[in-house]
């Protein structure tokens, strides 16, 4: 790239000096060979610089220590229930992410200031879906409910929350099992109907937030631990 760069400069001096039909035509004079030789060298000598500056900032760049996101590495994948580092496993269904309900899901957990650490865009595998519903083997929808987890008409979101209470709270927001029993203003009472499409899942226990986010973030860094700078703002008893 150097050497196409250093030549194009040197034929477009030689050209602006009409360097090459007066060498061509053998009429080159002392003088103007010193002159055309001293635009050379100059074009050469910027091409030079511009190329090294290139090359210097380049370099630095590849030299750039990779962003230090994992601010507090202490802490276990499944957080520290009881603590603000409380976290749980909250997922948008297949029916949630085809009817559009994935911003809005999010968002009910963002606003109340509640802080993402994991996410991810899966069509879960049989074997997750089994184990993730594992309690639930003997119940007569168990079969539907895996198949309709896992066959791909729509991905699951998968993500992972914390803060303060998340996993109590985030089961406040999805609201009761049944749609029909859950409150308005609750992601289940606001959006749906049927408890065979109630769009979510969240993590019911400290036990099953541990299972689950180790289920579906047991992955190296897929979780990541970083600091808002909104916390002290959303989080304090002064
Ligand atoms: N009677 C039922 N008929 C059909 N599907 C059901 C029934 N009961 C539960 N399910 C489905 O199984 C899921 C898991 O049921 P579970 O009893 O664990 O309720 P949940 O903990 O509120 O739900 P989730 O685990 O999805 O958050 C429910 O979300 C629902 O999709």
């Amino acid at each position: 790239m150097f050497s196409r760069l250093a030549s194009s400069t040197l034929r477009q001096a030689a050209r602006r000096q009409g360097a090459k039909s007066v060498a061509t035509r053998g009429l080159m004079t002392g003088s103007s060979t010193k002159q055309t030789s001293r635009v050379l060298l100059r074009q050469f000598g910027v091409a030079a610089t511009a190329a090294a500056a290139f090359t210097l900032g380049y370099t630095m760049y590849q030299q750039q220590p990779a962003p230090q996101v994992f601010a507090d590495a202490s802490v276990p994948l499944h957080g520290v229930p009881g603590t603000s580092k409380e976290r749980t496993f909250i997922a948008v269904k297949p029916d949630g992410v085809q009817r559009g309900l994935v911003s809005d899901i999010i968002g009910r957990f963002e606003r109340r200031g509640y802080k993402l650490v994991g996410l991810k865009l899966l069509v879960p595998s049989k074997a997750l879906a089994n184990e993730h519903y594992a309690d639930l083997s003997s119940k007569p929808f168990f079969k539907g409910l895996v198949d309709y987890m896992t066959n791909g008409k729509a991905p699951v979101v998968g993500m992972v929350w914390e803060g303060p209470s998340v996993i109590k709270q985030g089961r406040v927001m999805l609201g009761a099992t049944d749609p029909r029993a859950a409150g308005p203003g609750t992601i289940r009472g606001d959006y749906c109907l049927s408890i065979g499409r109630n769009i979510c899942h969240g993590s019911d226990s400290a036990e099953s937030a541990e299972k689950e986010i180790n289920l579906w973030f047991g992955g190296k860094g897929e979780i990541v631990n970083w600091a808002s700078n909104n916390e002290e703002w959303v989080i304090s008893d002064n």
